[in-house]
């Protein structure tokens, strides 16, 4: 065959020599490149008029309405069977594809007719779901015919991939997968996967919808991923807990696929399948919703029954836990709070080790729980560089922290060889990463062959909160490359859920209380309490107030190293029994309910209100335990829950947030007003 252009600039494909007389076809006109793609994109147009017609046609009138239901029930039945037999002689693929898209027509337009097509989620079924269908075909058609181009020039040979191959392919509503077969010798999966921003502009689709992974068997082979229509644009909303009352072994569910399967994390190892227990990094520009993922695991791991959370924020603790309220749970707040906390971690993991030792588990398992009372622990610390500045404090506690029991949750915003040493992130078996400002960010954490099988969480910045890919044992690796995002959610859904399982919550091991000197957090649950009687509270354990900004700073700059187990300052004396029992708080006369505390807390701002304080933050509310019989983060939550009624938000003070109080009302804020 040979071509020429015509004066209109438009290719034309001449028949050769024997066969027959030579015609011309018009092959790079656009209209006759588009041509083979019309039908599905001219049936996705017409499914939705016609369906409008048939409804007011015939869904209008009641006594019509059964029969048409039954008779295009009958129709569609029938169509998609007679798709299925007509589509017999084609190959296997397109006869499934085919009849696939007769029933699902069929049915949209059946319940479109009844229902109406403008009916949510009718429209918005048709809008994706109708042009996810068409946009497939059109690249199932083009990988077939091999392109509309040059002749005897297919899509591989258009993007410089002569030679490839592809051997089968599955079509999915929004999802075309095809088998590739590399020319042996010549070419490596990583050729293709460098070509794949170049596929997906040839198919003008958008960067990151083509993914290429190898074949971990075979490296002359590979599988590309084409999904043209990003779904993740539009977060998810949370669907709940996924195992409330569940075990930490069961996975925390912490979004949705691309393909809205649930996005699942697992944190300890079972031997039964191999899996390691694990530590995850989670890393994201800021506002790339690595909080917002943060607080849907917090609530995973809070709505189960046998694991304890701590959390250490040495900056926005406040701002972040503020939705947990007064819901029992752990945080430690303040550069230097979390500095101390971190520095007795390694005592705190030898002895749980060595306390799993003696019940004879080589790691944690669920029957240390239910035959013994150690829960797994997870301790989550937000800005790790701030608290972790070391390497060797960072490389020994990853080392080490998993064999009892515990994973670590690394939160940062930026890795870099400073923050994040070569050590220690290999001692890291998962990561957790959203988007990033550079690819060479993300290329910190995640693994070598999941940015080039083309993850790029560069492409979403900060622009695309909450979506993410994460790598970790028990995660499939097809997965690693696959995006995701986290669920829409609110603090108050969240914090409700939490609410809900707080008699399921287990106790805090005496052993987790007594190295990380914990204060009995102020608790409706009486089973959640922090075991430190019996333990002399440490001389040295400052309150957040009592930090000076100035000091902290420098503790900041003057990075501490680790220290050897010996000089471990965990101010606890090794000799003093640990406690048997989980002490019961001590509030004489009983802690105030919750109304009336609230009722406390609001005459507070009243009485600040009429005194003329035009600011206020948790810092006003001296005491919270003695007060209030509760800690400072309900009042940080509760202070949350009165922005826009009694007070207004007005920005923080660096560490909490500041109130302004409103004038409304019989409020605090028309008394000071009066
Ligand atoms: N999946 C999501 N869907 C919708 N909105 C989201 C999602 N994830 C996060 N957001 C929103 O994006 C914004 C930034 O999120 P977030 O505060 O969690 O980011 P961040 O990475 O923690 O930022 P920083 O590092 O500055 O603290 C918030 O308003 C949050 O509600």
């Amino acid at each position: 065959m040979a071509g020429k252009n015509t004066q209109r600039g438009d290719h034309l494909s001449v028949a050769g020599p024997g066969q027959g007389f030579g015609y011309y076809t018009p092959d790079k006109h656009w209209a006759s490149r588009l041509a083979p793609y019309a039908p599905e994109w001219a049936g996705y147009a017409a499914v939705w008029p016609v369906t409008w017609g048939l409804h007011e046609w015939l869904a209008t009138d009641p006594g019509v309405a059964p029969w048409a239901s039954a008779g295009m029930s009958l129709l569609g039945v029938g169509l998609t069977a007679v798709t299925w037999q007509c589509a017999r002689a084609r190959a296997a693929m397109t006869r499934k594809f085919a009849t696939a898209t007769s029933g699902i027509t069929a049915a949209w337009m059946t319940t479109g007719t009844i229902a109406g097509p403008t009916e949510t989620p009718l429209l918005e079924l048709w809008a994706l779901g109708g042009a996810g269908v068409a946009v497939s075909w059109s690249i199932y058609k083009a990988l077939r015919r091999g392109g509309d181009g040059e002749p005897g020039e297919g899509l591989f040979e258009q993007v410089q991939l002569a030679g490839v191959k592809q051997t089968g392919s599955q079509v999915e509503p929004n999802r075309v997968t095809s088998q590739l077969q590399l020319p042996p010798g010549q070419m490596e999966v990583s050729d293709v996967q460098k070509a794949s921003g170049r596929i997906a502009g040839w198919l003008g689709l958008g960067k990151g919808a083509v993914r290429v992974n190898e074949d971990p068997d075979n490296s002359s082979q590979a599988t590309m991923t084409i999904v043209p229509q990003d779904v993740l644009k539009h977060p998810t909303a949370w669907p709940g807990p996924s195992a409330p009352g569940g075990s930490i072994t069961d996975p925390l569910v912490v979004g949705v696929y691309e393909d809205t399967e649930p996005v699942q994390i697992y944190l300890p190892g079972d031997k039964d399948t191999g899996r390691n227990a694990t530590h995850y990094a989670v890393i994201g520009m800021n506002g790339s919703g690595k909080t917002h993922g943060a607080k849907e695991s917090w609530t995973e791991i809070l709505t189960r029954r046998d694991v304890g959370l701590v959390l250490m924020d040495p900056s926005k603790g406040e701002q972040s836990v503020g939705f947990l309220g007064d819901t029992p749970y752990t945080v430690i707040t303040g550069d230097k709070q979390c500095k101390k906390a971190v520095k007795r971690l390694p005592q705190l993991i030898t002895e749980r080790a060595s306390q799993l030792g003696e019940w004879g588990y080589d790691q944690w398992v669920p029957e240390a729980y239910s035959e013994h009372g150690l829960p797994y622990l997870v301790i989550w610390i937000e800005e790790a560089p701030r608290v972790l500045s070391d390497a060797k404090t960072m490389t020994r506690l990853a080392q080490e922290a998993r064999s009892a029991g515990m994973s670590l949750v690394f939160s940062l915003q930026k890795p870099s060889f400073r923050n994040m040493p070569t050590d220690v992130r290999s001692q890291l078996g998962g990561t957790w990463c959203f988007g990033v400002a550079d690819l060479d960010d993300a290329a910190f954490v995640l693994s070598e062959d999941t940015i080039e099988s083309g993850a790029r969480p560069d492409r979403w910045k900060n622009r695309r909160p909450g979506c993410h890919y994460v790598e970790g044992p028990g995660i499939s690796e097809e997965r690693y490359t696959t995006p995701a995002r986290t669920h829409l959610h609110s603090d108050a859904q969240l914090r409700a859920a939490v609410d809900e399982c707080a008699d399921i919550r287990p106790a805090m091991h005496p052993i987790d209380a007594r190295y990380l000197d914990l204060t009995a957090p102020a608790t409706d649950n009486p089973t959640m309490v922090a075991g430190n009687e019996g333990i002399e509270p440490t001389e040295d354990f400052e309150s957040l107030d009592d930090i000076d900004p100035d000091e902290a700073a420098d503790f900041d700059d003057d990075l501490v190293p680790l220290p050897d187990d010996e000089d471990v300052d965990t101010d606890v004396d090794d000799d003093q029994p640990v406690p048997e029992q989980v002490p019961a708080l001590d509030f004489p006369g009983g802690r105030p309910p919750r109304e009336e505390a609230v009722a406390m807390l609001r005459e507070r701002i009243t009485q600040l209100a009429t005194e003329g304080r035009t600011e206020i933050s948790v810092k006003d509310f001296p005491d919270p335990e003695e007060t209030y019989g509760r800690g400072r983060s309900w009042i940080s939550g509760e202070l949350a829950k009165l922005d826009g009624t009694l007070l207004q938000r007005v920005g923080t003070d660096g560490r909490a947030a500041l109130y302004r109080p409103r004038a409304t009302g019989t409020d605090a804020g028309a008394q000071h007003a009066a």
